[in-house]
């Protein structure tokens, strides 16, 4: 479709205003069918940006590269731009509106120069939600077209549900390319220049220069997350970064559990789990985003506002996510950034035993010698939720699931223990906004050092940080007490002196989530410690499980956590008077009980 079949004037006089700036070759409106999408996968296959995958082994899948230098978010390049400074806080970058503006409107002015210029009306969430959320992505870029379809409801339905004057967020992104007459385009456009800014306010997004999902699938971390936290802080819920589970013991007793880990560090497969114990079972209703409102009976409900899955390759296989692997053998994915084999498949680290040869992530010739691993480490996966064999029929309820845990988690190799319960809500909030873990390769930058990341929300938090932790103190006011969420702290990634995990993890995180349900049971023994009540290593169950170092795995070691609190201080003071003071106890209470 190319004929704007809306009678929505704002979006109209947008559009034109972008196509007017950005001097595209033609507008495309995007009807989300099947036919754009074969006819866009086409175009993609011929200018090279994807390769078809042999449809035997991968129907409807695609392979891509990107350009070496546009593989992960770039949190130095992103920005929140709040009227005023002091709400973007100190953990954002922040620009004046005004000026950004002036920056990015001259890098816009012509980018998008022999290109089309696709627009995406997109829903955040079921369609037939209450209060849908809607957005708008204006693109240059087909692979943002046919990835936004995998990961959003998108197309005509929307734009109709919009009618003439539904309100939307308008995300604009160019890959900032433009083809000069003359010149040829390349399979990965993009620029070296690379901006992803939030305008709060406005509820904006512009995004320049980058290609990569985290940059430029924008329904995803800059409405989801970004934007939609603060519309969350305004209106009074919860936008996270948290994966959604229903849990359904051996007795048949039903529990949603929602589940915050930094990028990279589990998500996707705790919300794939397989268990291990016989007689669980683990349903997915969302691997990455929840957006949680509190219902009339004092109860947090979840939504999944996404409708596919964006996850991490690497370490993905039938002995890690066999659920994963299933979700992608029945087809219609894109794989950025993984090898590819010589018959067409396409492979990884931690798939299994590596083919004779490949061509890796950069396009060389690849062998099992080689030095450089195949597949970038933080090389992705994109295909719809609805393939997913675990889906939970919930992950369409508009009106979502009611929550009765949050675990926060993260990537420690020391220190944290497998598990610990938060004592109550607001030391549950206080294990959350002192979250750390070590830095991974969905994004720029070093990987393996520790830092704080609140609830998992460091690069994804849209106003300032101590606005948030308090927003998750006064959430917790609003509620009684036994109706909120009980909280958890784990760490799948704790090592023993080798350098080897202490705990297996995936199928095998199963025995924790039970120890967790006989907690919410008001059952299952906890020691309590200076940090939170943790299981003796007698209260996991361990049926069937090979010789594993429980004792070492949940240690909690005063020594260790002392040297955390002079790390915890400066985090806390970075916040400066906008740090709830009982966070500040929650602190005290810690250094006393550690002596
Ligand atoms: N050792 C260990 N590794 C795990 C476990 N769960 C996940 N991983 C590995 O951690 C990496 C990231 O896992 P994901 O589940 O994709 O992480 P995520 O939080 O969904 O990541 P994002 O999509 O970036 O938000 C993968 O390489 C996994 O194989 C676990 O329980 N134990
Ligand atoms: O946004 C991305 O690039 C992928 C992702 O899920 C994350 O980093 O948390
Ligand atoms: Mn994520």
């Amino acid at each position: 479709m190319s004929a704007p079949a809306t009678g929505h004037r704002d979006l109209l006089t947008w559009v034109q205003q972008v196509a007017d700036l950005t001097m595209p070759d033609r507008i495309v409106w995007c009807d989300g069918s099947d036919d754009e999408y074969r006819r866009l996968t086409d175009e993609l296959v011929e200018t090279g940006t994807l390769v078809r995958l042999d449809p035997g082994r991968r129907p409807a899948s695609f392979w891509a590269r990107t350009d070496p230098s546009d593989v992960a978010r770039v949190e130095e390049r992103t920005f929140i731009c709040s009227p005023d400074e002091a709400d973007a806080g100190p953990t954002n970058n922040w620009v004046a509106p005004d000026e950004m503006k002036r920056t990015m409107t001259a890098l816009y002015r012509g980018a998008m120069r022999g290109r089309a210029m696709y627009v995406i009306p997109f829903c955040m969430g079921p369609l037939d939600a209450e209060d849908p959320k809607f957005g708008v992505e204006i693109t240059d870029s087909a692979y943002v077209v046919a990835s936004m379809r995998i990961m959003t409801r998108m197309g005509t339905a929307v734009l109709e549900a919009m009618g003439t004057d539904a309100e939307y967020v308008r995300a604009l992104h160019s890959v900032g390319a433009p083809i000069e007459p003359g010149d040829a385009d390349v399979p990965w456009p993009c620029s070296r220049t690379k901006y992803i800014s939030h305008f709060p306010q406005t509820r904006e997004i512009w995004s320049y220069g980058s290609g990569y999902g985290g940059n430029s699938l924008l329904g995803k971390k800059c409405y989801a997350l970004r934007i939609a936290s603060v519309l969350a802080r305004d209106e009074g819920w919860l936008a996270e970064h948290m994966l959604i589970i229903k849990v359904t013991s051996p007795d048949g007793r039903v529990r949603h559990i929602a589940g915050a880990f930094p990028s990279a560090c589990g998500k996707t497969n705790l919300a794939m789990l397989d268990p291990a114990l016989p007689g669980w079972k683990v349903e997915t209703i969302g691997d990455d985003i929840a957006w949680m409102r509190f219902g009339p009976d004092g109860r947090l409900y979840a939504v999944n506002p996404e409708s596919g899955l964006f996850g991490v390759a690497p370490g993905t296989g039938w002995t890690t996510n066999a659920n994963a692997m299933r979700t992608l053998a029945r087809g219609n994915a894109i794989f950025t950034n993984v090898a590819r084999t010589d018959d067409g498949d396409v492979w990884w680290e931690g798939m299994g035993d590596p083919p004779a040869h490949l061509t890796s992530w950069t396009g060389a010739s690849w062998t099992p010698g080689s030095d450089e691993p195949s597949s970038h480490p933080n090389s992705r996966f994109c295909v719809p939720i609805g393939q997913c064999p675990t889906l939970a029929p919930e992950y369409h309820d508009p009106r979502g699931v009611p929550i009765d845990a949050i675990l926060f988690g993260g990537r420690r190799k020391t220190t944290v223990p497998l598990v610990a319960e938060a004592r109550d809500w607001n030391h549950g909030v206080y294990l959350g906004a002192t979250l750390s873990s070590e830095t991974t390769a969905a994004a720029a930058g070093e990987v393996g050092v520790v830092r704080r990341d609140p609830m998992a929300m460091l690069p994804f938090i849209g106003y300032h940080a101590g606005d948030y932790v308090s927003h998750w103190i006064s959430l917790g006011k609003s509620a009684p007490a036994a109706a909120l969420p009980k909280i958890f702290y784990v760490n799948w990634f704790r090592r023993d002196e080798d350098g080897g995990f202490l705990w297996p993890g995936f199928g095998e995180n199963i025995r924790v989530l039970k120890w967790i349900t006989e907690r919410l049971d008001g059952r299952g023994a906890a020691v309590d410690t200076p940090i939170g009540l943790v299981p003796p290593p007698s209260a996991i169950d361990v049926s069937g499980l090979p010789a594993t170092d429980l004792e070492a795995a949940l240690r909690v070691d005063p020594e260790e956590w002392r040297a955390e609190l002079p790390l915890i201080t400066e985090w806390f003071e970075r916040f400066g008077t906008k740090l709830p003071a009982v966070l500040w106890a929650e602190l005290d209470a810690l250094k006393a009980r550690l002596g």
